[in-house]
């Protein structure tokens, strides 16, 4: 039977680390995967004070002046990184539709202290390791920021073992394509709602997103993810205090030749009558493999004719394609 809404999947039995554990966590994970391509993970190992410490201060930049989050303005527009204001980007850009602006500001950070080698500056790294913009106004923020970028980095790791058993692979399968990943982490704040709203403008407009998979820590606020299951209807992603929600994005889509799908979601707005009165925020990590690794079809996910629908592309090139659609429809659109 095909999931109908997103599963929460324990994921203690696998850091217990007995081989059953293992098995029993990936098997409803690789489920999960085909059936939704969203679920909520509990028992996952990071610190419930790193996230609220995190939390905090993000709610603290996203109430500073305008002026003040402005000192951390986005350097560029192919250079993710800093803050972004209401409606500056729309997600189904990428979907190669017009919409109007997304009803949300953002603050985003890439991988930091890089090393200083030739890999992470040549040109084919393009603008992956570019400088993070830090706000001054708030002490502790870069640390805390910092260290939720590593912890988010582990857990996607562990993901992506546990991805790697779903697909009958070697544990360690993924390990060396993502020891020098190119992730971003970016928060978001959805203001309460004015009169003005654009019609069809959401929080979040449908979209999927493009790496390998996605680890979202919202809010409990009423207007939130959706996801469009199998069947075609919008589900609410069930709201677990101290859970993630993960799903996987297009490149992993593209890694198991269609077997799992990335899936289409939005963020709603509230109901009209609380709407002014109702903010929401998430703290979302995008995972993205080593620009330089290969993605090809794997080969236990070709299925009974043996072929891959997708020609193999490096992880670089297959995010800077996205950024390449997206310029097309007029802007520094970015999931
Ligand atoms: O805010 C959320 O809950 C999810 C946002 C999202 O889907 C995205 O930024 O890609
Ligand atoms: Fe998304």
């Amino acid at each position: 039977m095909t999931l109908q809404y997103v599963p929460i999947i324990d994921l203690g039995p696998y850091f217990g680390g007995t081989a059953e554990g293992k098995a029993a966590v990936a098997k409803a994970v690789n489920q999960a995967c085909r059936d939704i391509g969203f679920l909520v993970i509990t028992q996952h190992q990071i610190p419930a004070e790193l996230v609220e410490r995190v939390s905090q201060l993000t709610s603290q930049f996203f109430d500073l002046p305008m002026e003040e989050k402005r000192k951390a303005n986005r350097p560029r527009p192919d250079m993710v990184r800093g803050y972004s204001a209401v409606a500056e980007e729309s997600l189904s850009y990428s979907m190669e539709e017009a919409a109007p602006g997304d009803l949300k500001e953002s603050f985003s950070i890439g991988p930091h202290d890089v090393p200083d080698e030739d890999y992470y500056s040549e040109a084919m790294a393009g603008p992956h390791f570019a400088p993070n913009v830090w706000p001054t106004a708030l002490p502790g923020f870069e640390a805390a920021y910092a260290e939720y970028f590593d912890a988010m980095g582990d857990l996607s790791r562990s993901l992506m073992r546990i991805f790697a058993l779903a697909l009958d692979l070697p544990e360690q399968f993924f390990d060396d394509k993502i020891d020098k990943h190119i992730s971003m982490f970016r928060s978001l704040r959805y203001p309460h709602l004015k009169d003005g709203i654009e019609d069809g403008q959401l929080r979040a407009g449908a979209h999927t997103d493009y790496g390998s998979l996605t680890i979202v820590k919202p809010d409990g606020a009423l207007g939130g993810l959706q996801v469009r299951n199998r069947s075609g209807e919008w589900v609410d992603v069930p709201y677990v205090e101290d859970g993630f929600v993960v799903n996987i994005g297009d490149l992993m889509m593209q890694w198991t030749n269609d077997q799992w799908i990335s899936t289409l979601h939005r963020v709603i707005n509230p109901p009209e009558d609380i709407a002014g009165d109702h903010q929401r925020q998430s703290l979302v990590f995008f995972h993205q493999p080593n620009y330089d690794v290969m993605v090809e079809c794997l080969p236990s996910c070709l299925g009974d004719d043996q072929t891959p629908r997708y020609a193999p592309v490096t992880s670089g090139d297959h995010l800077k394609s996205k950024f390449v659609r997206q310029t097309t429809f007029g802007g520094s659109k970015v999931a």
